[in-house]
């Protein structure tokens, strides 16, 4: 069975095509810069690596090319557009009304739609994504998984924020958490690798990518993760705030003349790692710069630890306690000074890192701490596609996902 999974984001569309019985992914790539005039596809299949520029307006032409390229004489991986059994599509607001990954039907779609108000940067573009699928390959299955959906289990002292109950009732701001699919993967992926089992496990996940979340995870199930309402909830990102005092954000506003708009472009794109460095949201360029004595490429390391360290503090102390700690996303899984440094201030509550073996870790599945160590620190590389492929998979075989 081949499955096609999507992530379609503003300006982009990513994919991969996943022959799912046997876990190999026939292709990848994505289409950039949809819309503006240097967009570009890169397309990955069989040791080939594509890239080209294309005059893309919207989403449905992005998914048109996809799909040229997948079926393509010259260097495509399938023969016809029949060879794709299924669509798995990311969607990243799900709201209350979905806990678990849905086949798309109009009942979904009218919900889906009715997260707009509370998503309105991620679901309209989701959608598009849905309805380019609809109109070229109308007989396929599509299914959605939702970043929201597996902190659905959150408790509502974990989950309500502290403003007039109204809002919650009528306009339903709470916190809702994101990555929920990576943050399902990895624990499903530390426990399987350790041999031991999720039920009896307090494991903390760290998600660290351009986006960033921790989960408290208790016996399987999301208590509590750092993003709330929107992704903009919690630790410092590349280009988001993170927790900011909301005083300071009416303050800059009155000050400032800003509206909201304005505050919805500083918080999200010119903050974080990128706001304080004054660099790069890229990681690998601020560290760099440290490493040459830029003082605040220095600090914003410093704050982005700091976060992370302090989080995983307070999920040790929600859960009375941790036994696993994973790092995931393209920063966990490729920086090992920032495990070590985050770990080492872990040390009393028995996080115990082993320096060798975690410097000589860049992205590969492996455990990180010291035989004593009292917590297992693990770097389990994410793969949210898989996951996506294989609920898709279930769905549409009539199981449970
Ligand atoms: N080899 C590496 N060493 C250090 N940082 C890396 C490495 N590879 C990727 N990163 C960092 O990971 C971040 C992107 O993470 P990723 O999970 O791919 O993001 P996204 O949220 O876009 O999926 C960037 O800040 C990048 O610098
Ligand atoms: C929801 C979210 O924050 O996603 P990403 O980290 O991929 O931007
Ligand atoms: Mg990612």
């Amino acid at each position: 069975m081949n499955i096609l999974v999507l992530n379609c984001g503003s300006s982009s569309v990513k994919y991969k095509l996943i022959e799912i019985k046997a876990n190999k992914v026939l292709a990848e790539g994505g289409i950039e810069k949809i819309g503006l005039p240097d967009a570009f596809i890169k397309f990955k299949s069989d040791g080939k690596k594509i890239q080209q520029d294309l005059d893309i307006s919207d989403h449905t032409g992005a998914i048109k090319a996809i799909l040229d390229n997948l079926t393509s004489k010259q260097y495509g991986c399938i023969k016809s557009f029949d060879e794709i059994d299924a669509v798995g599509h990311r969607v990243v607001h799900g709201g209350e009304k979905f806990n678990k990954s849905m086949l798309i039907n109009q009942e979904v779609i009218d919900m889906i739609k009715e997260c707009y108000g509370i998503a309105p940067l991620h679901n309209p573009v989701n959608m598009a994504g849905i309805n380019a699928i609809t109109a070229i390959l109308p007989h396929v299955p599509q299914v959605a998984v939702f970043d929201t959906a597996f902190h659905q289990t959150m408790p509502p002292k974990a989950y309500m924020y502290a403003l007039p109950y109204k809002y919650y009732i009528i306009d339903h701001v709470r916190r809702y958490g994101f990555h929920g699919t990576s943050h399902r993967y990895v624990t499903q992926r530390v426990c399987q690798y350790l041999g031991v089992n999720k039920e009896e496990k307090k494991i903390i996940t760290c998600h660290i990518g351009n986006g960033g979340s921790i989960t408290a995870v208790y016996h399987g199930r999301s208590i509590d993760t750092t993003m709330g309402l929107t992704p903009t909830e919690g630790l410092m990102m590349g280009t988001r705030c993170g927790d900011v005092d909301p005083g300071a954000l009416l303050y800059l506003m009155e000050k400032h003349h800003l509206n909201s708009r304005g505050m919805l472009e500083i918080t999200n794109k010119l903050s974080g790692i990128l706001g304080i460095t004054g660099i790069s949201p890229d990681m690998r360029e601020v560290n760099a710069a440290a490493a040459e004595g830029d003082d605040r490429a220095q600090l914003g390391l410093d704050m982005y630890e700091h976060r992370i360290t302090k989080y995983i503090g307070a999920f040790a102390a929600e859960m009375n306690g941790v036994d696993i700690i994973v790092f995931t996303g393209g920063v966990g899984e490729h920086q090992a000074n920032l495990r070590a440094n985050v770990c080492r201030t872990l040390g009393y509550m028995g996080v115990e890192i082993d320096d060798k073996v975690n410097d000589a870790n860049n992205g590969d599945e492996g455990v990180i701490s010291t035989e004593r160590s009292r917590v297992k620190v693990v770097v389990i590389p994410t793969d949210e596609e898989y996951m996506i492929a294989k609920d898709t998979e279930a769905i549409v075989e009539g199981r449970e996902p």
